[in-house]
């Protein structure tokens, strides 16, 4: 059993698990090529134990999973990510093309013991795209027509936790219901988040996601979570500018430009209001072609990462924190050149004793391979989910699964 809030989760330990017929929902979706590929497959990685673990317990397993939106790029097939979970799991994962017609409730019906299949993507049907209370998905078409066929439902799709979808919310309040492997480690390792013994906390902010980055310092400081937030990236430039620094012409320029200058008002009652919020004592920027280095109040070129003194005064914040949180990069990092600042945070991070969470796909590429066998570490498989997690928000999922039948 997970607690999380005053939300009790079963865990797989609390099912009835063996020679049952099990639905599972994953979280697979993936970036996607031009050619319609799969980029990058650590979503699909991720759900292996689980699945692993439920075959080993002699379960016929069916995924369901969506992949992109209608409309969108990435909307596709689910063909390639049965090939690649069948290559991680040593074990044939047949791709059914279709959801919850006669054909794939035919093969679900002829399942035996330790068949694992992936139903097509979960978005071709219309319902799953309509978000509500899972009272009401619980009498979609989807569920209706899918859990005759199983004993039980896992959700492993931490990542889509944040959505109120009837493949995600509607089958707990109709069939036995836990939470899968990883959701249950993100669970666990998010809450220690909001657990006071753990401190002092710190929590390094950067990206491009300014809006949400604000949200999620709201709620650190109304909960007075964190011990010490340290800003990069373009969260750095508000706060800077809300403390009246001026960055000069050019920074502001590309601030306006994202409609980041009006949230200044918000982050000036945050600084006001005590939040914990430490902004770069210098970055390093482009100038006519050049690399400099330039203190906070002399800022002449673009803004493209924290600079060596603020880089050094964080890392020596983070040597003493019990949980670190890392989320967005301190500079634009796709390019070598202004990496510096976020490989720098992550080193101090992996090299303290106490806990790392990092999130978000930017700051996970800074780990770099360094995350074999570190129990101290954890990255979560969540983008939207994450962000929501760390404002305070519920996770619809989470409260679903709370709602088990029986
Ligand atoms: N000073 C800066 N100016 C402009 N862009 C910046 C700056 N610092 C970082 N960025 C950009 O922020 C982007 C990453 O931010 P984002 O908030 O999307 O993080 P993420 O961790 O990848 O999130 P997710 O995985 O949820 O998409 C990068 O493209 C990076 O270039
Ligand atoms: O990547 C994600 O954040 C999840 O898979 C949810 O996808 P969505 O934003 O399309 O609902």
């Amino acid at each position: 059993m997970i607690k999380i809030g005053d939300l009790d989760i079963k865990t797989l330990d609390d099912l009835e698990l063996s020679g049952r017929k099990v639905l599972l929902r994953v979280d697979v979706n993936s970036p996607i090529d031009k050619n319609g590929h799969i980029l990058d497959s650590s979503r699909l990685k991720a759900h292996v134990p689980t699945i692993k673990e439920l075959v080993e317990r002699k379960n016929s397993v069916v995924m369901i999973s969506h992949q992109g939106r209608p409309g969108d790029r990435d909307f596709v097939e689910l063909e390639e990510h049965a090939q690649v979970l069948s290559k991680y799991l040593d074990l044939n994962v047949e791709f059914i093309d279709d959801v919850m017609g006669p054909y794939a409730r035919e093969k679900i019906s002829n399942m035996k013991e330790g068949e694992v299949i992936l139903l097509n993507n979960v978005r071709m049907v219309a319902e799953e795209l309509i978000e509500g209370p899972p009272q009401q998905q619980a009498k979609t078409f989807l569920v209706k027509k899918l859990s005759p066929l199983f004993d039980s439902y896992i959700n492993d799709a931490f990542a889509t936790s944040h959505r109120s979808q009837p493949s995600l919310v509607g089958f707990p309040l109709v069939m036995p219901s836990a939470a899968g492997r990883v959701m249950e480690k993100e669970v666990s390792a998010l809450s220690k988040i909001f657990t006071p013994e753990e401190a002092p906390k710190v929590f390094v902010l950067g990206g491009g996601k300014v809006l949400d980055t604000l949200r999620i310092i709201e709620n650190l400081t109304k909960k007075r979570i964190a011990d010490r937030i340290l800003t990069g990236g373009l969260i750095a430039e508000l706060f800077a500018t809300a403390k009246g620094i001026n960055l000069g012409k050019e920074n502001m320029e590309v601030l306006e430009k994202l409609g980041i200058l009006s949230l200044i008002p918000r982050a000036r009652k945050l600084l006001m209001s005590g939040a914990p919020v430490e902004i770069p004592v210098d970055f390093k920027v482009e100038k006519d072609g050049k690399i400099e280095e330039t203190p906070v109040h002399k800022v002449e070129g673009v803004i493209k990462d924290v600079g060596i003194n603020t880089a050094d005064i964080y890392s020596s914040f983070i040597k003493d924190s019990k949980v670190t949180v890392l989320r967005g990069p301190m500079g634009i990092i796709e390019d070598e050149r202004f990496r510096d600042g976020s490989k720098a945070v992550m080193k101090a991070a992996l090299e303290n004793s106490g806990y790392v969470i990092v999130g978000g796909g930017h700051m996970v590429s800074v780990l770099e391979g360094r995350v074999e066998d570190n129990p101290k570490l954890h990255i979560s498989t969540g983008g939207g989910a994450l962000l929501l997690f760390l404002s305070g928000e519920k996770l619809p999922a989470l409260e679903a699964l709370s709602l088990s039948k029986v």
